[in-house]
């Protein structure tokens, strides 16, 4: 294993075997192809978006790269180790974050689960000591250490769980959904902090989101997959390009109060909530006109225009492709 592969996948495969209810008794055996021939590498130190729909594959590359689910075909290595048959080395080289689920102990304060952390991973005491000195500094725990996991809020509770996964040093940390259901504030601490990570101590990360902005403010390099497949690997900057042919931008209104939708030549309402609708308009066409016949027919509070973003563009190619 080079550092250019410190992750490596080669035309990897889970096929999960399912029965469905065929009729009252009967019962039908069918595949679903989880993943489906993926191929890529990350490099030691790097920090790759890994994004895509829901059910397209993800938790399950992610559970065959921690070794907990084993591969139906293909290759796969991390860090030089193929993850299912050395399971219990590999543990001691990567972190995992579930932000749906907590590795913590909820009835224990956060400190009791560090210690169990401690023992479990067979930390040395000065290196765990001054690892948690770190989280505890950078990740805002001081005041929570002897809170029982219960208690905390969901911000906190994800700083605690991050923290967790990173006592033994790992070399690879993989975050799914790490700032799910977080407070502006929070998501920020969160990401600063996986950003310090990765620029000081070189951990590699995978990161499974449906925030785009983590990947916008994390991640160069972008993956994204869809129904086991890959469907792009590059720079963030080229998932734009991808999108160049989104032809709509978008012109977000608030008025002054709950109104119907707003009725506009040029202009197609996508969504209303409250008093803010968002509408596209043909990115040809110049916003001022828009803004004017706006104003002068609507109780027009404030509004902004947004250029196609990511979201928008991964939307497309999914259209494109048929996905949708
Ligand atoms: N244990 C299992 N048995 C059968 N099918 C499964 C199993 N685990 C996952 N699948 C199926 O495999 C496909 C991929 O699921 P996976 O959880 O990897 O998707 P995902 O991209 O993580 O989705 P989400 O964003 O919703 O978490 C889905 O069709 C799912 O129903």
């Amino acid at each position: 294993m080079v550092d250019a592969d410190f992750i490596e996948l080669d035309n990897l495969e889970k096929v999960f075997d399912v029965r469905r209810k065929a009729g009252f008794w009967r019962r039908e055996k069918s595949e679903v192809r989880a993943v489906d021939g993926i191929s890529f590498t990350v490099a030691r130190g790097e920090m790759v978006g890994y994004i895509g729909p829901n059910g397209a594959g993800k938790s399950t590359t992610i559970k065959m790269l921690t070794g907990i689910l084993t591969p139906s075909g293909g290759r796969l290595r991390v860090a030089g180790l193929d993850p299912s048959r050395e399971r219990t080395k590999l543990a001691q080289r990567i972190g995992v974050v579930f932000g749906q689920r907590t590795t913590l102990w909820w009835d224990l304060p956060l400190r009791d689960s560090y210690r169990l952390a401690h023992r479990m991973y067979r930390i040395p005491d000065a290196r765990f000591a001054e690892n948690m000195e770190r989280c505890v500094e950078l990740l805002d725990l001081a005041e929570l250490l002897e809170v029982p996991v219960r208690q905390l809020s969901l911000g906190q509770r994800m700083r605690g769980d991050i923290a967790a996964a990173l006592l033994h040093d790992p070399e690879v940390l993989y975050l799914d959904e790490p700032t799910i259901g977080l407070d502006v504030v929070s998501k920020a601490k969160v990401r600063e902090f996986l950003r310090d990570l990765n620029a000081e101590r070189g951990t590699t990360v995978l990161l499974t989101t449906h925030d785009l902005q983590d990947i916008e403010q994390l991640c160069k390099r972008v993956m994204v997959i869809d129904h086991g497949r890959l469907m792009y690997d590059g720079a963030l900057t080229g998932l734009h390009e991808v999108g160049s042919g989104v032809s709509e931008r978008m012109l977000v209104v608030d008025l002054e109060r709950e109104l119907p939708p707003i009725d506009l030549e040029l202009v197609r309402v996508v969504k209303v909530e409250g008093p803010r609708q968002w509408l596209a308009f043909p990115s040809a066409a110049s916003a001022a006109p828009i803004v004017a016949a706006i104003a002068a027919s609507y109780p027009l509070v404030d509004l902004s225009v947004r250029e196609p973003d990511i979201e928008a563009v991964i939307a497309k190619m999914y259209a494109d492709r048929g996905v949708y």
